[in-house]
């Protein structure tokens, strides 16, 4: 019989390095001494250090060489929230999910880490100060959000023991840093096209928005702590900054540092709720004959008008967390990180 080369604890793959979180993870893994394996359906860039993958992590046969020899395995893969294909997030983030572990264990991997969500329990309505016993949303905001509590309810069910196979999933919130391809764009983008003048409801929801190297760090602290005597074990983390923010002040401050006006006309919750759920239906309805995507969707007014922010106390209990960059130099450096997006640029 063939002897199985024991994993080197310091050699990891992460599923979904080419991303935005999974990069900065990437790059701190080998900051710290690991050799990283990176699996993706692209590759975005080269690096010393690295060995690249391609492939779709629903093929096993395409995962497996990427887990050879692999010890810890970091899972922050899945299709963008905006591309709202429930197909895709379907076989992506759930019968994907089933596949990584499939190959975790035949791989011989010891450990797993799942980026979940905290929208798993979010259903739209307000949220203070969650913490994880809360239970998961019986109605969803959106598919994408469907399909990230399936995905975690696998890989924590997957937490085994007997068999040397441990799972634990982070559950950021509102991740922004350099390079974030989703927030900072989005929001310049509609700012560009003079929609970003109003602000949903009185303007004081509280929001958790995480910067990027705060997550990595709650990532790498729950892989490292991840042993079978440990209390981590098929359990989820929230990771957040710990400093819950004004949805508005947060979307005000980064506009003004990259040169656009704040929003300051007030519009009522539930006016905005109730058009955007009317656009929303209008344009599946016309779907056959015309497709636009509306900006203003009722998730996204629900997360720009309400309160959602988690307590992390679990994972300071646990892991020991505490986030390392505050909000304020969060958002400075991200700012900085984006002279293309500034007015005039
Ligand atoms: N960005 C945020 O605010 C939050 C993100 N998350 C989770 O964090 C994780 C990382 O998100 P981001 O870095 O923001 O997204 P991202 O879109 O930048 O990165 C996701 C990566 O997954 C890869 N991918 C997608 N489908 C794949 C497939 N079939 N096979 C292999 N690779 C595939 C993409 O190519 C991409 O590189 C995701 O699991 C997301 O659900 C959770 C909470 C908040
Ligand atoms: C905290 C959290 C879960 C953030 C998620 C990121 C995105 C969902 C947001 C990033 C930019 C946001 C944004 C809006 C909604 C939520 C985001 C897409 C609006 C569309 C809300 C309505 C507006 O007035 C314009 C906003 C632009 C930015």
């Amino acid at each position: 019989m063939a002897t199985r080369v024991r994993p080197s604890n310091k050699r990891c793959a992460v599923i979904g390095g080419s991303g935005f979180l999974g990069r900065h993870l990437v790059e701190k893994l080998l900051d710290r001494g690991y050799s990283v394996s990176v699996f993706d359906i692209r590759q975005s860039y080269e690096l010393s250090g690295v060995t690249f993958h391609q492939g779709d992590l629903c093929d096993k046969q395409a995962l497996l060489p990427a887990m050879k020899d692999v010890s810890l395995v970091f899972h922050c893969a899945s299709p963008a929230p905006a591309s709202d294909d429930r197909g895709l997030f379907e076989r992506v983030n759930i019968q994907g999910t089933r596949t990584v572990i499939q190959a975790c264990i035949e791989a011989g991997v010891q450990k797993l880490v799942l980026t979940s969500s905290a929208s798993v329990v979010f259903e739209g309505t307000d949220i203070k100060n969650g913490r994880e016993d809360l239970p998961y949303a019986k109605k969803p905001i959106d598919y994408y959000t469907e399909t990230k509590i399936e995905q975690e309810k696998l890989v924590l069910e997957a937490c085994d023991k007997e068999k040397g196979f441990l799972t634990v999933a982070i559950r950021p919130h509102g991740i922004f840093g350099p390079r974030d391809p989703q927030l900072v764009p989005i929001l310049v983008d509609t700012a560009r096209r003079g929609k970003m003048k109003f602000i949903i409801g009185d303007g004081t929801n509280l929001v958790d928005f995480t910067f990027v190297e705060n997550v990595v760090y709650g990532h790498i602290l729950a892989a490292e702590r991840l042993r079978s005597d440990s209390p981590i074990c098929g359990k989820p983390y929230h990771i957040t900054n710990d400093e819950p923010v004004r949805f508005w002040d947060f979307m005000s401050e980064v506009l003004v540092g990259l040169g656009y006006a704040a929003p300051r006309y007030h519009l009522p919750y539930t006016l905005v709720y109730g058009l955007a759920l009317l656009l929303w239906l209008l344009a599946l309805i016309l779907r056959p004959l015309v497709s636009f995507k509306p900006t203003f969707t009722p998730m996204r007014v629900a997360l720009a008008g309400t309160h959602h922010y988690y307590s992390c106390d679990r994972a300071k209990q646990d892991l020991g967390y505490k986030p390392v960059v505050s909000l304020k130099d969060g958002i400075a450096r991200t700012v900085q990180s984006y002279p293309h997006l500034r007015q005039g640029a």
